[in-house]
């Protein structure tokens, strides 16, 4: 353990680097934990840390903004960059390690390796950030190999995202165990998300919609509706509170493929733009 409150975690922006401090947590007989992050942390990541550190001897951060899963036209450049205040929060928490590389560093020049990826993720965030999940694939694919970790926590709030990179590390024989947590909300079911703060006042009171017509829906499926009629009638409430729905629907919770047979588990996902923000949520049946 780091003597947490004290020191802080040690910070690294090198492979190398990198590669030393895990050498050495493995001498010592330490297993790892992997928590990636994009920064501008809030106590959705906290809880990732929390259950990363119930997990491993050593927990590591990566905090890297990664251009390749971003579109041109996309939040790249006026997403939140808060490292001073991360540390600050990492340190309270009590982590070991900050990866922090730069993009150079992460993506040397002549970089050339892409992946292209079915199953979890086709359809949903895919229709509408069809760049997404290479640049995700590729950059989580790198932190695994990079850090060595046993373990790496991925938040349900991100729920494509968590079964694309569970199926990508499995393909890959990657030996990192994904381990998925459940989504940390506001006390009105506001999902936490760094984006969050892009809302203005009036539109932070309007998000929980969601989660809210998320929430009916389920109900409704529990109830005997049919799963598309339900979402369908959520789609009717998101769209009403003023939001612009890029999708709401049901998938199977384990594939995420078209839900084809009754009694198999269901996850509702949804993602809408609220403004200038898109916020994405999901639940269970
Ligand atoms: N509310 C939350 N509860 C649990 N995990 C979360 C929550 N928000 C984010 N995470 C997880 O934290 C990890 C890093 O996510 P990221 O840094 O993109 O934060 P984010 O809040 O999801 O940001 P963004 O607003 O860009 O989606 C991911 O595994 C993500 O699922
Ligand atoms: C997993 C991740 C850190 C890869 O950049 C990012 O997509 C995120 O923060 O969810
Ligand atoms: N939390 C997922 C990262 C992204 O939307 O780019």
């Amino acid at each position: 353990m780091n003597e947490q409150g004290v020191t802080g975690p040690q910070i690294v922006g090198s492979v190398a680097d990198l590669r030393a401090v895990v050498a050495g947590y493995r001498r010592a007989g330490e297993t790892l934990a992997l928590v990636p992050t994009m920064g501008a942390l809030h106590a959705g990541h906290i809880a990732l840390v929390k259950a990363a550190q119930a997990r491993a001897g050593r927990v590591a951060v990566s905090i890297f903004v990664n251009p390749t899963q971003f579109a041109p036209t996309e939040d790249f450049g006026r997403y939140p960059r808060t490292f001073e205040d991360d540390v600050a929060k990492l340190k309270e928490a009590g982590c070991d390690l900050v990866w922090a590389p730069d993009a150079a560093e992460m993506y040397p020049p002549g970089f050339a390796t892409s992946m292209a990826l079915t199953g979890p993720a086709l359809g949903l965030e895919t229709d509408f950030r069809p760049h997404f999940f290479s640049g995700v694939a590729i950059v989580v694919s790198k932190l695994f190999l990079q850090t060595g970790a046993d373990f790496a926590l991925f938040g349900e709030k991100d729920y494509q995202q968590l079964r694309v990179v569970t199926q990508m590390a499995a393909d890959l024989n990657i030996p990192t165990e994904v381990v998925p947590c459940e989504t940390v909300r506001e006390a009105d079911g506001l999902a936490l998300s760094s984006r969050n703060r892009y809302l203005s006042p009036e539109e932070r009171a309007t998000a929980p919609v969601i989660h809210r017509a998320l929430t009916e829906a389920a109900i409704r499926i529990r109830a005997g509706a049919a799963p598309d009629a339900a979402m369908a009638h959520a789609s009717l409430t998101v769209a009403e509170a003023g939001l612009r729905v890029d999708y709401l629907e049901a998938r199977n919770a384990l594939t995420l493929a078209q839900l084809a047979a009754p009694g198999e588990p269901i996850r509702l996902l949804a993602a809408a733009w609220l403004g200038n923000t898109r916020l994405i949520d999901n639940i269970p049946v």
